[in-house]
């Protein structure tokens, strides 16, 4: 049994959305992200694996159990939500305990010393008396999230679950989530829509869009292998364009927009600059010519290119750093240089 999740074929329909064909393995210790723009479906998924959906097709199995049909409080994971309901007659420190207290964990000196942990890594420490109305969007996310680790459950389910904290708490709760999903092997699904925390923290990530997968992929492929125009742009790509194979000698060539401009061999040829945009660590160069291109520089060589609007760039693209898709291809940013 090497699968802590499977979902097969998962059909879940919400209104006028639906969930389409969603097929994943979560293996004992993988940390999966679940990637993709606003309305794409994120939280709908993971509601349906927590029990709040009724899939009109599929199966959800945990453990090598059928969970499909089981209700949410049956499911045996933990979660933290967005908006991280907390109940609002309980202290803090009553509110991280009430996951263990139903588990009837809340004596448990393990339970209590990890507590104790948690409480302090998190920073809940003066927290701990006062009511949950009382806390700030940040402080009531961290409470939710021990909350939700304190019940030590096979299966932990994040949904958006740092978005409230600023950025220094945040990496410091994302190094708290992979020590701890390291340490205690802990399998993890998380949704954002942020690509760099699901690099950071994914070994597997699946990229959704309109409610069917994408991809799915550990970061690295996924980064460097987009499989789709969709999946290159949602990466942050910044040259996508279609093309069109040729292979006559043995030699791959590509042609772009107007004109056949990428060969295996070197390539080079003229741009102009259309314009110029600091943007804090780089500069992004649009130019023109053999369609459009966007090239950045650090802020740390820009100084010595004198470069101005309207001037004349010879442009050359390492034929290494192309992505082809099957029906487009896509730019590798780092392979367009000047
Ligand atoms: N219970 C529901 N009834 C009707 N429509 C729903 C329901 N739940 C979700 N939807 C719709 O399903 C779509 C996907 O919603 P979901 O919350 O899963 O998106 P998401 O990818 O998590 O978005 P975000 O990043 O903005 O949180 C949305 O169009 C949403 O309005």
């Amino acid at each position: 049994m090497n699968n802590l999740l499977t979902v097969r074929n998962l059909h879940v329909k919400a209104g006028n959305f639906a969930l389409q064909n969603i097929n994943f393995n979560l293996k004992h210790n993988d940390y999966m992200v679940i990637l993709g723009p606003t309305g794409c479906g994120k939280t709908l998924l993971l509601e349906s694996i927590a029990g709040h959906h009724t899939p009109n097709k599929g199966a959800i199995i945990m453990q090598g159990k059928d969970i499909t049909k089981l209700p949410p409080e049956k499911r045996q994971l933990g979660f933290a939500y967005q908006d991280n309901p907390l109940y609002p007659f309980l202290s803090v420190r009553e509110n991280i305990l009430f996951g263990a207290r139903a588990r009837k964990l809340e004596s448990d000196k393990q339970t209590l010393r990890y507590m104790e942990q948690l409480i302090e890594t998190m920073g809940l420490t003066h927290l701990l008396e006062r009511p949950p109305h009382f806390l700030s969007g940040g402080e009531r996310q961290r409470v939710s999230l021990a909350r939700a680790l304190l019940t030590r459950p096979a299966l932990l389910l994040l949904d958006e679950p740092l978005s409230a904290l600023d950025p220094q708490t945040r990496l410091l709760i994302q190094n708290l989530l992979k020590e701890i999903h390291h340490k205690e092997k802990l399998g993890i699904i998380h949704v954002t829509h942020d690509f760099t925390e699901a690099m950071h923290l994914g070994t597997q990530i699946i990229l959704i869009k309109n409610g069917q997968i994408e991809q799915v992929d550990t970061p690295r492929d996924l980064f460097f292998r987009p499989a789709t125009p969709f999946a290159a742009q949602f990466l942050g790509r910044k040259n996508i364009t279609s093309h069109k194979t040729r292979q006559p000698t043995g030699q791959a060539s590509l042609k772009c927009h107007d004109g056949q401009i990428i060969r295996s061999s070197p390539n080079c040829w003229p741009v102009f600059v259309d314009s110029i945009s600091f943007n804090g660590s780089y500069v992004e160069i649009l130019c023109s010519g053999n369609g459009y291109w966007k090239v950045i520089i650090p802020l740390t060589k820009w100084q010595d290119l004198n470069l101005a609007r309207g001037d004349t760039l010879q442009l050359s693209i390492n034929p290494e750093d192309i992505n082809i898709s099957s029906s487009e291809s896509h730019m590798e940013q780092p392979g367009v240089s000047l």
